[in-house]
């Protein structure tokens, strides 16, 4: 973590890659029972809830754990398409997000959270829009999407 004159990363803040871990093996091992998010992640990759954390971590200024293993902002907007996500299922998903936040423990500060609810209304909202007929992929080697702490600017610190 940052020391108190520098910002530190919303990563570093949260505790390390293995905090965005610890919240996507909850939700994903939850999916299945949820009756709006179960049939659209039927057959799910093994591996799923450990991608997303490593893209997520890497957003939020974390290591490259998913470029790293041959992933790619392209990859991941292409793992979307044609799935036809709905609003309904966007919605499901943010909120059982917004619930695992606060059960793998991640910070509650305000500024954290705004920074992560501001990040999963964009992240969404685009995968709605790439799961529809007609969207187009970005080019290879698009560069990875990068999060950080918006407005507030940093975590408050007293
Ligand atoms: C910020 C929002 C989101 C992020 C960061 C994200 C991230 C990802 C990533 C990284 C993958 C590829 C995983 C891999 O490489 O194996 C993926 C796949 C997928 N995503 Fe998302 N996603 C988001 C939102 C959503 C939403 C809202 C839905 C549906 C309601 C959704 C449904 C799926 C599905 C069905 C797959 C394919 C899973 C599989 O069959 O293995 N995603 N997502």
């Amino acid at each position: 973590m940052g020391s108190a004159d520098t910002i530190p990363t919303l990563v570093e803040w949260a505790g390390g890659t293995e905090a965005f871990g610890r919240l996507t093996a909850l939700f994903y091992a939850r999916v299945p029972e949820d009756p709006i998010l179960g049939p659209v992640f039927a057959g799910m990759d093994p591996h799923h809830a450990a991608h997303v954390a490593a893209f997520i971590a890497e957003v939020f200024g974390g290591p490259t754990g998913y470029t790293g293993n041959g992933g790619s902002h392209r990859a991941m907007i292409v793992r979307h398409m044609g799935r036809h996500l709905t609003e309904t299922q966007r919605r499901r998903w943010i909120d059982m997000m917004l619930d695992t936040l606060d059960e793998a423990g991640l910070p509650s500060d305000p500024e954290f959270r705004a920074a992560v609810v501001g990040y999963l209304e964009w992240g969404t909202r685009l995968a709605v829009i790439n799961s529809a007929d007609g969207a187009v992929p970005p080019p290879e080697g698009a560069p990875m999407p990068g999060w950080n702490w918006g407005p507030p600017g940093g975590p408050y610190r007293g």
